[in-house]
């Protein structure tokens, strides 16, 4: 679903960020993401999803390359970066539609998908409100919903967690989870390593641009916990 060869990116006037990285990602995966601050994770997930340019390497979407047919690729993939810049002028709905009228989802699609989410979000009552009213968790979980409307087949998320409340995350977890349970992948940044432990199957640990482990979690941590895994990983050297 996702392949990432020999990925590097280097930016202007500075240091490299992320130095040959290679990484699988399959349909099913739910697939954790983690490093340190500056680690390179989301200069990785922003390359994935096309919106920056890179040099060294290639990444490819069921086998198309994002530099070749970015838009072959942006059709299959959803992306939530880690601070949603919304059309603040925009009500929630308007922007749903919006999104809908992209990628071209149907209205009977369109609307099931958005009462199922803005459901569980407990979104649907604000969803006529302009969003530059929304708190950021309100605009997180527009921004998460806004990408399930095309019902993608790889969704890539950056520090998803981050300004929901604990019943918000809980339900996006539960949503994370039905996803790749029919054949979906997701691949995600987080410094929540409990929460990582216990919802992936597969986790890589980038450090300084580098690639240090990946796999599958319970052969990459062994019998310890993954935080201390990390820890030790982390403090080496
Ligand atoms: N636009 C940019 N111009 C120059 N350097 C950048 C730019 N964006 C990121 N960097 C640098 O690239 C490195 C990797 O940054 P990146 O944002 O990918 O890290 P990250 O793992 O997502 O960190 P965090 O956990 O803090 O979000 C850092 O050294 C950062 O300073």
């Amino acid at each position: 679903m996702l392949t990432i060869k020999h990925f590097s990116k280097c930016y202007k006037g500075g240091k490299r960020a992320v130095k040959d990285l290679n990484l699988q990602v399959e349909a099913g995966d739910l697939y954790g993401f983690i490093g340190h601050n500056g680690a390179g994770k989301t200069t990785t997930i922003k390359a994935i999803v096309g919106i920056l340019d890179f040099e060294e390497g290639d990444i490819e979407i069921n086998g198309i390359s994002i530099q070749k047919d970015p838009i072959a690729c942006k059709r299959k993939i959803a992306y939530i970066p880690d601070n949603p810049d919304l059309y603040e002028h925009l009500t929630g709905i308007q922007y749903l539609n919006f999104v809908g009228d992209i990628f071209s989802v149907g209205k009977d699609k369109r609307e099931v998908t958005i009462k199922t989410y803005g459901d569980m979000f407990e979104l649907t009552s604000s969803l006529g409100d302009l969003i530059q009213s929304y708190s950021h968790g309100m605009k997180q979980k527009l921004a998460i919903i806004s990408a399930l409307l095309h019902e993608p087949k790889l969704l890539i998320l950056d520090e998803p967690f981050v300004g929901l409340d604990p019943k918000a995350a809980h339900t996006l977890k539960s949503i994370m989870k039905e996803l790749c349970h029919k054949g979906c992948a997701i691949f995600f940044s987080t410094h929540v390593l409990d929460v990582a432990e216990k919802l992936c199957n597969k986790i890589a640990i980038i450090k300084d641009g580098e690639l240090i482990t990946s796999g599958a979690i319970e052969e990459v941590k062994g019998n310890q916990s993954l935080e201390e895994l990390f820890l030790e990983l982390i403090n080496h050297e």
